[in-house]
């Protein structure tokens, strides 16, 4: 669906994409991460050819974006909706209005506009608030016009940047459940530019995490998480404060473990006792991961080392 191989993008002199490469499958949700400028936004942007890009390959939906003519790109950019974050709705227009607009600009006629944005309000749970102006509606409400408007041209791609921004966190869980709905109803592929990393969890399969415009992780979100390596503990801002005596170690539950009694168990079968350090479980795209530091003695070391060794399970010596 999306194949972007060596990707270069500049400003000028200034190169703000290098060297990107990653793929996203129809149906996938797909989130970019990354602090502020980052890069994602300019990714995001090349993607439906609203940027143009030096070098490298970005095909999406078969099309060599660079290549496209003015003509071909209206219309390929009829295929990807667009949501933001702050919803770029028309004040003076009704929310019927709004999300009409699209439809009218490629000239449909009235009675299909009717049914489609009666339909979609539907879907986005809007229906009594047709009549309604923006500054009527709530933040929430709002991104739900603007995401019913971007789907009224039967996109297969819809980009959001980050449209969840401005929302609170609870608004922000029922715009992402109404994201997986659409995305697993109309079989829509999302790719959503994100900096907050509760949405990643929340939503995203996979995940790619740029910063000064490099890639510096590319997974599964729940791997991305699981077992951060030192970049991604970087950019997650996760310093770990452990006890200086004895020896740390990290061990990691991935989603089919997180609930077995690892550690009390093996304290069991080694009889020794150790401190733990701290600890912690999260939700994942739906699945329970998490991990668990604990301290012991320089004595024990070899012992816990060969006890995890026999056990199907990611672990580390904390430094
Ligand atoms: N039109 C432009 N002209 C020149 N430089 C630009 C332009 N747009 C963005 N940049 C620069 O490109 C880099 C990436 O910007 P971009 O907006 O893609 O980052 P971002 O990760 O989306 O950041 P944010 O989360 O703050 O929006 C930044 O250094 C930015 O200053």
């Amino acid at each position: 669906m999306v194949e972007i191989k060596n990707l270069n993008k500049y400003y000028g002199d200034v190169k703000v994409l290098n060297d990107i490469n990653l793929t996203i499958d129809k149906g996938d949700i797909f989130a970019i991460v990354g602090h502020s400028g980052a890069g994602k936004s300019t990714l995001l942007r090349c993607i439906n050819g609203l940027e143009e890009y030096q070098e490298g390959s970005l095909i999406v939906n078969n099309h060599e974006v660079k290549n496209l003519k003015k003509k071909e790109l209206n219309e390929f950019r009829k295929k990807i909706g667009m949501i933001f974050q702050h919803f770029s709705l028309l004040q003076r227009k009704t929310v019927f209005e709004n999300v009409a607009l699209p439809m009218e600009i490629w000239g449909y006629d009235d009675s299909t506009i009717k049914k489609k944005v009666d339909d979609l309000l539907h879907l986005v749970g809007l229906s009594n608030k047709s009549k309604s102006y923006p500054k009527e509606l709530s933040g929430g409400q709002k991104q739900r016009v603007a995401i019913a408007r971007a789907l009224t041209l039967d996109p297969d791609i819809l980009l959001s940047d980050e449209a969840t921004s401005a929302l609170d966190p609870n608004t922000t869980t029922s715009i992402l459940n109404l994201l997986k709905k659409i995305n697993q109803e109309l079989n829509i592929t999302i790719i959503l530019v994100t900096h907050e990393m509760e949405v990643v969890k929340q939503i995203a399969q996979k995940a790619l995490l740029l910063e000064f415009g490099n890639i510096i992780g590319l997974d599964v979100t729940e791997d991305l998480f699981l077992q951060p390596d030192e970049k991604m503990k970087h950019f997650l801002g996760e310093d770990e404060v452990v006890p200086t005596d004895g020896v740390n170690i990290k061990i990691y539950f991935p989603k089919d473990s997180a609930h077995q009694s690892l550690i009390t168990s093996m304290a069991r079968k080694l009889d020794i006792d150790f401190n733990i350090v701290w600890g912690k479980l999260e939700e994942i795209n739906t699945h329970i991961i998490g991990n668990i530091v604990i301290n012991i003695e320089d004595s024990q070391k070899d012992l816990v080392c060969d006890y995890l060794k026999t056990k199907d399970i990611n672990w580390e010596i904390l430094k």
